[in-house]
């Protein structure tokens, strides 16, 4: 069984990868989490880009297991905010991974922004560097909207304010979205579609 750690303490997350996995039939391929692995000095997510953030990340986890490590960097970027929160969206509030206070501000932020100019993306850059050294940073992008009140219990994070553009979506949020419908669409999902290929070649190693 090969492994992959995936460097994060976001366990939504993980989730998200696991599915992903499944859903490409992807076999002999345990992904751990953080919680796994014997505790290491994580470095700052202080790049300026989701990349570079994912890279930290995956460079970090390497480093400390002699595993193969992914890691994912995202965030909300807003068109009347000029992108922000960006890569500050897990802290937009002060506090790290504060969801409610995170979106209590965004909205706050944008409480007379008129519904056409509340467009936004999600952005998930997601990075896999090989104990060989071998690294691949991809990236998902997801368009939507910033909705004016949160709905929807699934997800996390700003899911419950981003109503994306897709027709899928039929105006849901996409906390409302079931979470494969989330995979099909969202940014996580279309960066993991890009690295299925290399997590198939580390399951085949063995
Ligand atoms: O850094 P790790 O340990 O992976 O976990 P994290 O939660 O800190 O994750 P990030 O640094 O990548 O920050 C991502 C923030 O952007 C938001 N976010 C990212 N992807 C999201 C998604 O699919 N749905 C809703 N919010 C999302 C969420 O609020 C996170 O707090
Ligand atoms: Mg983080």
């Amino acid at each position: 069984m090969s492994k992959v750690l995936l460097a994060s303490r976001n366990r939504k997350k993980l989730a998200e990868l696991q599915r992903v996995v499944d859903a490409a039939g992807i076999t002999g391929l345990e992904i751990l989490g953080l919680d796994a692995v014997p505790e290491y000095p994580e470095e700052p997510e202080d790049g300026a880009t989701f990349e570079d953030n994912a890279l930290i990340k995956a460079r970090s986890g390497a480093r400390a297991t002699g595993l193969p490590c992914l890691a994912d960097d995202s965030g909300i970027s807003v068109d009347a905010l000029n992108g922000m929160p960006g890569v500050l969206s897990a802290r937009w509030s002060g506090a790290h991974g504060n969801d409610p206070a995170n979106n209590a501000l965004l909205l706050a932020q944008l409480s007379d922004t008129p519904d056409e100019r509340r467009g936004a993306a999600f952005v998930s850059a997601c990075a896999l560097v090989l104990p060989d050294g071998t690294e691949t940073v991809v990236r998902g992008e997801w368009r939507g909207t910033v909705l004016r009140a949160e709905r929807g219990p699934n997800g996390f994070g700003y899911d419950p304010l981003f109503a994306p553009d897709d027709e899928l979506a039929a105006g849901r949020s996409s906390a409302e979205l079931t979470p494969e419908e989330k995979d099909s669409l969202s940014h996580r999902g279309k960066a993991l579609a890009q690295l299925v290929p290399a997590l198939r070649e580390l399951a085949a190693r063995g």
